[in-house]
């Protein structure tokens, strides 16, 4: 579903992220991990066309998506949060959600039919006629994922949904994204929480100063040297 092959993107001398590669099989919870300033948002920022790599390849379903523009790759079907949730905060939660929708359908009845669903999916159709700045952050998180589901991607990358969400909050929100999952959906999630990371992740990569530094199942790769030193600390293992 989704190739990055060799790929490097530079600021001012940063090697943000370093002849990165690795493959994302369909139907995966792929979750990238690594430290603060590790290259993740680069990486999503890449994947999605917001940046272009310096050198390197994307492959997206199998053709090559490097120098495909964000809104040609959301067409053709990549979708994603963002780290910091920036609802369109005068309109209400469902024009919010509508706004994803008008990827891909043009009746402004069918989107506002199709965004309605996507917010029972997400849990906050009662929140609908809200204004979207008034939600609590973990429904704003929702709200993020709806945004991205209105758009029906094929590929969901989720940055740091569970990020500033108490434990229940997580808790209430895993169930979404497995369910997503078992529906078909291939997802790739930045995350810092190590719980869910080794909860929900069927295959995981971590990275470090923009390389990879590991990959495997959760098992594998938390018991890796590289990633206990560079990531858990020294001291600590994980059983
Ligand atoms: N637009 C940019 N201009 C300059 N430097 C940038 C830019 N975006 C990212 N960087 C730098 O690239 C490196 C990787 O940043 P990035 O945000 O991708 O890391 P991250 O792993 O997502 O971090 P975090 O976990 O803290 O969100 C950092 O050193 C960052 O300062």
């Amino acid at each position: 579903m989704l190739k990055i092959e060799n790929v490097c993107k530079q600021f001012q001398g940063v090697k943000a992220v370093n002849e990165l590669s690795f493959s994302v099989e369909k139907g995966q919870i792929f979750g990238v991990i690594g430290p603060n300033g590790a290259g993740k948002t680069t990486l999503f920022n890449l994947i999605s066309g917001s940046f272009k790599p310096d050198s390197g390849a994307i492959y997206f379903n199998g053709r090559n998506s490097t120098k495909m523009k964000c809104y040609t790759l959301c067409k053709s079907g990549i979708g994603r949060t963002y780290q910091v949730v920036k609802p369109f905060a005068s309109l209400s939660v469902l024009e919010n959600v509508m706004v994803g929708a008008f990827n891909t359908i043009t009746s402004k009845e069918d989107v506002l039919k199709y965004a309605m669903s996507i917010l029972t999916k997400v849990g906050l159709q009662k929140k609908a006629t809200y204004i979207g700045s008034s939600l609590t952050l973990a429904e704003k998180k929702r709200m993020e994922i709806a945004r991205a589901l209105a758009t029906k991607p094929k590929l969901l990358l989720l940055d740091e949904v569970m990020a500033g969400l108490n434990t229940s909050e997580v808790k209430e929100l895993l169930p979404l994204v497995l369910t997503l999952r078992d529906e078909g959906m291939t997802i790739v999630i930045i995350e810092h929480i190590m719980e869910v990371v080794m909860t929900i992740c069927d295959h995981i990569v971590v990275i470090n100063y923009g390389q990879k530094i590991a990959e495997g199942c959760p098992r594998e790769v938390a018991n890796h040297p590289e990633v206990i030193k560079a990531y858990f600390g020294e001291e600590m293992t994980i059983a």
